[in-house]
């Protein structure tokens, strides 16, 4: 191991296409000086115009915290590599997917950059291994596998070669999270890394079925994303990403096609760069399915091929199934990681159907895992077990959520983040519930005030979650008020951070909220209208006792965004701030909440709530109730002592 390793200051990347020029972007927008390098000066000016463009794009929208000109200026060109990478500190090739060009890259930038820099490809398929055995110094040597477009796509996967060491790793994990991006640790150099190998049994298994006779392509694609809410169909991927691509990448692994996917590569109709694929763009709408073509298609089997190769991953310490979870969610959109989904399905359901498939088909691909085996026996069958991939809540606390992130500090503040950044933190059923969860199992007692906020910079929430929305069945749909009840009726005053979008759901959330503090950049709206629904978490009913009714009624029909200030002067929210004061306006409420006095603030809040539904007599009893228990409390002889001495007053909630 080397001594001490300088800080990352300059990036090369190698590479202006789209892959390249992306990743430079988001390098100097994260402050580092970057050389853009490709082999010719106008492949070179072109990724930098493309650089600028999307820089002017970012600040249109409000999401560039500095001036584009500024950050572009921070990235400079060359089609010198000697010069791009001679003072770099760290280097990411992003040329062409063939091994050999890449190992000649990596020859010369073996050559010429300095002994100390990291060295990383951002190769999709290719063995990190081979390419750094093109280098003296494979130990240095990484993956860094960013997602197309870097710009929108959070994730990047950190890939071990046999040589890496864990600093080298580590090094690229913390440069990845200095992006603002999320970093998935992929341990071993296996073929397709983490998130192609779970995508590729999404894909290959419908084309096996369809192949077969036993589905349509329309079936399947409706299925998978009607019924099981995932971004695209699997053939309609197919098309977007190209048959081909698909079709090398099993042959060039020795693993058999699937006929459906040889037979279009054959006939070149490789999907919409061709015009044609498994859906007709030229002459026909494309991809054209509706929720009703879903019938019958048997998803378990998608979803039982695609856990067995996650097992395979977690049971060859290739990756953690939290980093398989994270990284289907943000590389690939999945609504929730595969491990969490099998947990839910049930991991002896899965073996079951595996197990099945296997005789039935007698085919290797249905070969269960062994770590899926092991679970199973050990009877960590997934949610109900409270045990399978991963750990659920045993009713003795709060549990491993997925959704959310919590904190709870010594002042008695509990921090919830709502965790879905890349689907601007849409409310799913599973967000709803961990959140549901968390406050009924929190110790009540260790709690003295409760702030919502949304992870990333783009939203508190953009509303509840829209995939699979049309096939839901009302009746299967968990009670769609529990959460924002939940919330309203917490015993905690409540406060929403909101920065960014605060839409349906997420405004319900907001609402059920006791206060609400935005910046300036925030928009709010129930779009829900729009979509043929109304806001059905609590929505209308609050927005009408908060605003005027014309006020409540152009929101709910209308289905407009209002900015921050308008909210503010409507009295939807407390405060409309600057994003520069925002932290210290949030941090003097709740400095309020945690150091008031409890008793009265629960009781407060109790009476407000249910008396405003009542008459002003129900309503001043209540209160007066309310008034003569606070005067027996510990708390208010604190509270007055305290103001007779002029201190502080340690209120304890009692
Ligand atoms: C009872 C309650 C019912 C409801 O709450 S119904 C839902 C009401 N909410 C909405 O209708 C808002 C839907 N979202 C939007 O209109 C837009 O988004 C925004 C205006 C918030 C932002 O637009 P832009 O900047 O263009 O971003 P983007 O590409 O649309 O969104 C980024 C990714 O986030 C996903 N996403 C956004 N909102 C939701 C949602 N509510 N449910 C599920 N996913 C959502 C998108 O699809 C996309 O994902 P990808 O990158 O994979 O294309």
């Amino acid at each position: 191991m080397r001594a001490e390793q300088p800080e990352i200051a300059t990036v090369a990347v190698l590479g202006a296409g789209t892959m390249g020029h992306g990743i430079a972007e988001v390098t100097a927008i994260a402050g580092y000086d970057v050389v853009l390098r490709d082999i010719e000066a106008d492949i070179v000016e072109d990724g930098y115009d493309e650089i600028e463009w999307s820089l002017e794009k970012l600040a249109e929208k409000g999401r560039l915290d500095e001036d584009p000109d500024d950050v572009a200026a921070r990235v400079a060109t060359t089609t010198d590599l000697e010069a791009a990478v001679s003072d770099a500190d760290l280097v990411i090739e992003a040329g062409p997917e063939q091994l050999s060009v890449k190992q000649d890259i990596f020859e010369s930038v073996d050559a010429a950059a300095p002994e100390d820099a990291l060295l990383a490809t951002n190769s999709s398929s290719l063995s990190i291994t081979e390419i750094a055995a093109a280098t003296e110094r494979p130990d240095s040597v990484l993956g860094l596998h960013f997602f197309n477009p870097p710009v929108k796509m959070d994730l990047v996967e950190v890939i071990y070669g046999k040589a890496t060491t864990d600093e080298t790793a580590q090094r690229g994990y913390e440069f990845v999270e200095s992006l603002g991006k999320t970093p998935i640790y992929v341990r071993k150099d296996v073929r397709g890394f983490v998130v192609n190998s779970v995508l590729g049994p999404f894909m290959s298994e419908p084309a096996w079925m369809v192949s077969a006779g036993e589905a349509t392509i329309r079936q399947a694609d409706a299925a998978m994303v009607h019924e099981r809410g995932y971004p695209m169909g699997p053939f309609e991927l197919g098309d977007l990403t190209g048959i081909d691509i698909g079709y090398h990448v099993r042959t060039e692994a020795g693993r058999p096609v699937p006929p459906i996917m040889a037979e279009k590569v054959e006939n070149e109709n490789l999907g919409r760069k061709t015009g044609k694929g498994y859906y007709d763009y030229d002459d026909g709408g494309g991809p054209e399915y509706v929720p009703e073509d879903a019938k019958g298609f048997d998803h378990l089997r998608v979803e039982a091929v695609m856990a067995n190769e996650a097992a395979k991953l977690v049971g060859d310490d290739v990756a953690t199934a939290e980093a398989i979870d994270t990284g289907m969610r943000l590389g690939a959109g999945f609504p929730e990681g595969t491990c969490r989904r099998a947990d839910d399905i049930g991991l002896d359901n899965i073996l079951e159907k595996l197990r099945k498939l296997r005789d039935e088909h007698g085919d290797d691909r249905y070969e269960p895992a062994e770590y899926l085996v092991d679970l199973v026996a050990a009877g960590h069958t997934g949610t109900e077990a409270g045990q399978g991939f991963h750990e659920y809540d045993n009713g003795d606390g709060p549990g491993d959520y997925h959704t959310i992130n919590w904190e709870l500090d010594d002042d008695g503040l509990l921090e919830v983040e709502l965790d879905r950044p890349s689907r601007m933190n849409a409310i799913s059923e599973t967000l709803a519930d961990e959140v549901v969860d968390l406050l009924s199992s929190v110790d009540e007692d260790d709690v003295r005030a409760v702030v919502f906020e949304g992870a990333g910079e783009r939203a508190f929430s953009a509303g509840a979650d829209i995939s699979g929305f049309a096939d839901r069945d009302p009746a299967q749909t968990s009670e769609p008020t529990k959460v924002f009840t939940t919330v309203a009726e917490y015993p905690r005053p409540t406060l929403a951070r909101i920065d960014g979008y605060c839409l349906g759901a997420g405004l319900e959330l907001a609402l059920a909220c006791d206060l609400r503090l935005a910046t300036t950049n925030s928009e709010f709206g129930f779009p829900e209208i729009t979509l043929g629904l109304l806001p059905g978490g609590g929505g209308t009913q609050r927005a009408i006792r908060m605003l005027t009714d014309a006020r409540a009624k152009e929101l709910v029909f209308r289905g407009e965004h209002i900015s921050a200030e308008r909210a503010a002067d409507w009295g939807l929210i407390n405060r409309a701030v600057d994003a520069d004061e925002f932290d210290d306006v949030v941090e003097e409420f709740v400095s309020d909440l945690v150091s008031g006095p409890p008793i009265a603030l629960r009781k407060a809040k109790r009476v407000m709530n249910e008396g405003a539904d009542e008459s002003l007599d129900a309503g001043l009893e209540m209160e007066s109730q309310a008034f003569a228990l606070l005067l027996t409390t510990d708390d208010v002889a604190e509270g007055t002592a305290a103001f007779a001495a002029d201190r502080e007053p340690e209120f304890e909630g009692k």
